[in-house]
């Protein structure tokens, strides 16, 4: 690969102490963001809409965006999801609770003393890219300050998707109809019949908090996947072959065996069979589901077809009354501070980045935590944050636009070759290869910086 002289800063910066770097969000991303940057002694801002970090994992949240509920616990396992240099307290069960992670995101916040670098109640409401380099960021408080770079890491599981075209006889339902992003506890689901939608995470929480508070619960689904339960042979599943040095070929087949013992074809659930392999959409992971389906406190029924009145009628013809349908459809990818036509993501949630974090045409532009793993986001999101200062200090490079647009492009036709067409899938990698191109990643572009003449990571006593 060879290296291009871009155009302007920061493409050509040496030293990222001059840099003034603008990160959005203090989620489990962001921090990581600014925890690396901040390290690194590069000048960083993060601004956060709610008044604590955590995004997502905050139930409740102030910021009014996070999709969390009262039962939700995570589904990767404690050692899977700590950041490298920050251990999670032993005492925590494997799959954490939402108020123990976000308490892990705080103390994080707290142990490497970055808290003051992120200002709280403020949001950012508009990014401008201009023509010379650098950004003009707008915020809240109605101040516009100017930045060298910035960081995007606003999540992507707060804007609801709901089905498009919605279906015939939605307008005159006469049950409530809600999105799993407004569901935050089993009050909602009391004495009622219930049809939740969707064979995600989110449904299969929301269904079994149902089928212990609904008077009926429903599980509706249009395509059939392969459930995962947290733990197999008596170890999280995810510690059972998940290690970057294990390729996926190995990795997957052997998960592929240890699913089919564990639970055998899902149809044995009453649930339809999934028209792909395993390890072909994004793992919905649920011990308690098939237990509920076993003991009938869920019944599986097809996709909705249409709403007559007050009842739900699936693909089969069957039809029940219900009070209540939750929409677990999953989420767009939704970026509102910038301008429609800078970056649209087409409504597909197609985002183009190269390495799936780094803009190929707008310099200083980088994504963190922009990727959905099979796995946790958190150790991905610190290793793209070290990529993003190495980039910033000049000791990685990026290639030329042309190449970086050739690697979209591969990505994007694995993505299609690999994964159940869905949107749920634009940007899905797998944890371990992922953290392992990151790494060679980063020794390409130390390479590439060499060759473009900046000082180079490798090699060198004051690398961090
Ligand atoms: N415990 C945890 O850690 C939890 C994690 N999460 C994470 O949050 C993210 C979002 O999860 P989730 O909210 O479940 O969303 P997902 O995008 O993962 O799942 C959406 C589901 O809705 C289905 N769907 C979408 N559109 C329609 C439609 N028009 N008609 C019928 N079905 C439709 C999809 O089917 P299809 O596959 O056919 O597109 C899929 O089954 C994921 O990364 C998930 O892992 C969520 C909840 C809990």
């Amino acid at each position: 690969m060879t290296t291009t002289a871009l155009p302007h800063p920061p493409y050509d910066v040496r030293d990222g102490s001059g840099q003034r770097v603008c990160v959005i969000g203090a989620g489990s991303s962001g921090i990581a963001a600014v925890k690396v940057l901040h390290e690194r002694g590069i000048d960083v801002k993060c601004f956060e809409l709610s008044d604590r970090v955590g995004g997502n994992w905050v139930w409740g949240n102030s910021n009014g965006v996070s999709s969390s509920y009262r039962s939700l616990h995570i589904n990767t396992s404690r050692s899977r999801m700590e950041f490298s240099d920050f251990p999670m307290p032993e005492h925590l069960p494997n799959f954490a609770r939402h108020d123990q992670i976000a308490a892990y995101f705080d103390s994080y916040v707290d142990h490497f003393g970055f808290r003051d670098h992120i200002t709280f109640s403020t949001g950012v409401e508009h990014v401008e890219a201009l023509a010379g380099g650098g950004f003009d960021v707008r915020l809240s408080t109605g101040e516009t300050r100017s930045y060298d770079a910035v960081v995007v890491a606003n999540g992507h599981h707060w804007d609801p998707r709901l089905p498009e075209p919605g279906f015939p006889g939605v307008e005159t339902f006469t049950g409530e109809q809600i999105h799993s992003h407004h569901y935050s506890d089993e009050q909602q689901l009391v004495g009622r019949k219930v049809v939740v939608l969707g064979m995600g995470n989110s449904a299969m929480d929301i269904a079994v908090d149902a089928s212990y508070h609904a008077a009926e619960t429903y599980l509706a689904h249009r395509r059939g996947v392969h459930i995962i339960p947290k733990y197999v042979f008596g170890k999280p599943y995810d510690e059972i072959a998940g290690h970057e040095r294990i390729p996926g070929w190995v990795r997957w087949p052997v998960a592929r065996l240890m699913m089919r013992a564990a639970t055998g074809p899902m149809s044995r659930y009453g649930l339809q069979q999934p028209d792909h392999k395993f390890a072909q959409a994004h793992p919905t992971m649920s011990s308690r589901i098939l237990d509920r389906l076993a003991h009938g406190a869920i019944t599986p029924k097809p996709n909705i077809a249409r709403f007559e009145g007050d009842e739900v009628v699936f693909e089969d013809g069957s039809r029940v009354a219900a009070d209540l349908v939750v929409y677990c459809t999953g989420y767009k990818i939704s970026f509102p501070f910038f301008d429609p036509d800078f970056l649209d993501p087409s409504g597909d949630n197609e985002v183009r980045l190269y390495q799936r974090m780094f803009h190929p045409t707008v310099p200083g532009l980088y994504f963190v935590g922009l990727i959905q793993p099979l796995g946790a986001i958190m150790p991905i999101a610190e290793r793209q944050s070290e990529l993003v200062a190495d980039h910033l200090e000049g000791s990685y490079a990026l290639p030329d636009a042309s190449q970086m647009k050739r690697e979209i492009d591969r990505h994007r036709s694995a993505i299609a070759k690999r994964y159940v067409a869905s949107k749920r899938h634009t940007i899905q990698v797998d944890f371990d290869d992922y953290m392992l191109t990151l790494r060679r990643e980063r020794k390409a572009g130390a390479r590439r910086a060499v060759t473009g003449g900046a000082p180079s990571r490798l090699g060198s006593t004051s690398a961090g």
